[in-house]
């Protein structure tokens, strides 16, 4: 009798989704999330009581919950935005993470096939990327690819698979003004292809269908400080990118694009996301300049030490166009201490395995 496959990575990846709704978009996912355990972020009001399927293993923190587990540290997580999710991350004990958001749904490929979006996620996560020299036929680790002629032999190996970055069909990630300016648009270009972002090159992060490895890269996942009381939001999940590829590129990490697809349903509201987005898209015209000259140190060689670098950086270069910058620096800071607090070094990794 054949023994059923246990499902890849079972107890090694915690699903992570903020969350304002019920759960029920969850039911489409049963077939393939069931076997794993969902870390799930109540945002907003505490005391609402969300609806989650039978069946799920799952854990739920509300903001009291968040409260009370990071004490004042607790105002580096965000309240009533989706930057909440970062908080998942922290207290997962597990090698990997898969988020997503709750009004995304299974998708199909263009053969009507259901996409098991976990499934590809981790075969992207778990095979190597090739940030420093671009390969002409994408994934050369898919099935049916492989490095093409002139690619170099010494660079073959490739280098560990930090971040897996997957795209939308139907509604897909625009921001505000271009969601004013085509209300109507869908995408609906189905691209089989996953690619590794270059060394050097940074990229649109988006929260929304994103799987990472938490012990490459997961103190430098923060999803900066966004929602009530900040002059911002919807740039939560591009902070976290543009300061993970930073650290990837100096790690020798990589960080991959492409499939999988879900299926995003719900346009939010352009006008409610243009106020959120209204100061970001003038900063990001500094910011993004600041990212692409940002320099580590070669002392900076754990993720920690390179983010506290980073924010060391972002007060001293980006404080000067708004005050924001000063606060979202600090709570970069307190994030890596909660962080660390809630993910102390295992034994092993202490010098000379002393205990903690
Ligand atoms: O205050 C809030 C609002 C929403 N959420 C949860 O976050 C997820 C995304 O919310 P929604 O689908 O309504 O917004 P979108 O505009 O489609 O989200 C995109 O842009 C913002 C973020 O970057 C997000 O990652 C993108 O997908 C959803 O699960 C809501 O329940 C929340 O926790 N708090
Ligand atoms: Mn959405």
């Amino acid at each position: 009798m054949a023994v059923p496959m246990t499902p890849l990575l079972k107890d090694e990846l915690d699903i992570v989704i903020p969350t304002i709704r019920n759960l029920e978009f969850l039911e489409m996912w049963r077939p393939y999330l069931q076997p794993y355990h969902l870390i799930i972020v109540q945002d907003g009001d505490p005391t609402r009581s969300i609806k989650i399927p039978e069946g799920f293993d799952y854990e739920l923190y509300n903001r009291n919950d968040i409260n009370r587990i990071l004490g004042p540290k607790a105002s580096c997580i965000s309240f009533k935005d989706s930057a909440c999710r970062c908080f998942g991350y922290m207290v997962s004990k597990k090698k990997y993470i898969f988020t997503i958001d709750d009004d995304c749904f299974v998708a199909k490929d263009p053969s009507g096939k259901e996409i098991n979006a976990l499934e590809q996620h981790i075969k992207n996560i778990l095979s190597p990327s090739t940030p420093f020299f671009f390969n002409t036929l994408y994934d050369p680790f898919r099935d049916g690819a492989d490095f093409v002629r002139g690619y170099p032999f010494s660079l073959r190996p490739g280098v560990p698979t930090a971040v897996s970055h997957g795209l939308w069909l139907n509604i897909p990630d625009y921001d505000a003004p271009t969601q004013l300016v085509k209300p109507l648009e869908r995408n609906t270009r189905y691209v089989d292809a996953v690619l590794t972002i270059p060394k050097g090159t940074l990229f649109p992060m988006c929260g929304m269908n994103l799987t990472f490895n938490r012990e490459l890269i997961g103190p430098a996942m923060y999803f900066g400080l966004m929602g009530d009381g900040q002059p911002i939001g919807r740039y939560d999940d591009m902070w976290a990118g543009w300061c993970v590829k930073v650290i990837c590129d100096h790690l020798g990490l990589g960080v991959k694009t492409g499939l999988p697809y879900i299926w995003h349903s719900k346009a939010s509201n352009p006008f409610v996301n243009l106020k959120k987005e209204y100061k970001g898209i003038f900063w990001q015209e500094d910011i993004i300049p600041f990212f692409q000259a940002a320099t580590l140190s070669n002392e900076a060689t754990t993720v920690q030490q390179c983010y506290i670098e980073l924010s060391k950086q972002v007060k001293e270069k980006l404080g000067k166009i708004d005050p924001y910058f000063d606060t979202l620096s600090d709570a970069m800071v307190t994030w890596i201490e909660a962080w660390d607090e809630l993910n102390p070094p295992k034994k092993a990794e202490l010098p000379n395995g002393a205990a903690k």
